[in-house]
C-alpha cells in the first residue's frame, strides 16, 4: 500500500518525475518497463518485435498485475492504460497519477517513436495513439497532473502538492 503509480503518454516524464519523487519522498523507486526486461531478459523493443502488438500487452499486464511494492514510486511504461488487469491491481496497491501534456508538447519531447519503442498498431500517429488513449489515462487517474509548459522541478512542485492535497 501507499504507493504513487504514474501513468501517461510516452514522453512525458514518468520515468524521470518518478525517481526523483522516490527520493524526495524517501521512497523505492520501480520502473515497471526495467522489470518487464529483466523477467523476460529481453529489450522492451525485442519483445514487442518478437511478440507483436498483442504479447507485448500480455506481457505487460502479467508483470503490472503482480507487482509486490510498498512505499514505492512505480513509474509505469505509456501502455500499460490498455491492461485492464494491471490497471486494476495498480490502484489497488496506491494512488494513480496521470501526468498530462498536450500533444503538441509531447510531439516536441518524442522525437522518432520508433526508436523510443512505443507500441503503435500499423499506420498509427501519435495523434491517434493520443486520442485512443486519454479517456483511458483519465479513467483510470485518481489524481491529475498538468505538466504544460511546466520544467523538472515546477512539475515536481505541483506533484508533491496535489498527493498532499489528496491524502487528507
Ligand atoms: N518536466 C519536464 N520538462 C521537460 N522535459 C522533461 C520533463 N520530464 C521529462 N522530460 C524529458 O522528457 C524525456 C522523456 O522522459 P521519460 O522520463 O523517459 O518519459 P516516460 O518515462 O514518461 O516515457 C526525457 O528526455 C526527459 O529528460
Ligand atoms: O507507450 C507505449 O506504447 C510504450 C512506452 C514505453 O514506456 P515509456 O512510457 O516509459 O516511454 C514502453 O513501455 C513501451 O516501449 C511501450
Ligand atoms: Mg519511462
Amino acid at each position: 500500500m501507499n504507493n504513487i503509480t504514474l501513468i501517461g503518454m510516452p514522453g512525458v516524464g514518468k520515468s524521470t518525475i518518478g525517481v526523483v519523487l522516490a527520493k524526495v519522498l524517501g521512497y523505492q523507486f520501480l520502473d515497471s518497463d526495467l522489470l518487464i526486461q529483466k523477467q523476460e531478459r529481453r529489450r522492451l523493443r525485442e519483445i514487442i518485435e518478437e511478440e507483436g502488438y498483442m504479447g507485448f500487452k500480455e506481457i505487460e499486464n502479467r508483470v503490472n498485475a503482480s507487482i509486490d511494492v510498498n512505499h514505492t514510486v512505480i513509474a509505469t511504461g505509456g501502455s500499460v492504460v490498455y491492461c485492464e488487469e494491471a490497471m486494476n491491481h495498480l490502484r489497488s496497491i496506491g494512488t494513480v497519477v496521470y501526468l498530462k501534456l498536450s500533444l503538441d508538447s509531447l510531439a516536441k519531447r518524442l522525437g522518432n517513436l520508433q526508436c523510443r519503442g512505443v507500441l503503435l498498431k500499423d499506420g498509427q500517429t501519435l495523434k491517434d495513439l493520443y486520442e485512443e488513449r486519454t479517456p483511458l489515462y483519465e479513467k483510470y487517474a485518481d489524481v491529475v497532473l498538468d505538466e504544460e509548459g511546466k520544467d523538472l522541478e515546477e512539475s515536481l512542485h505541483d506533484l508533491l502538492e496535489i498527493l498532499e492535497e489528496n491524502s487528507k
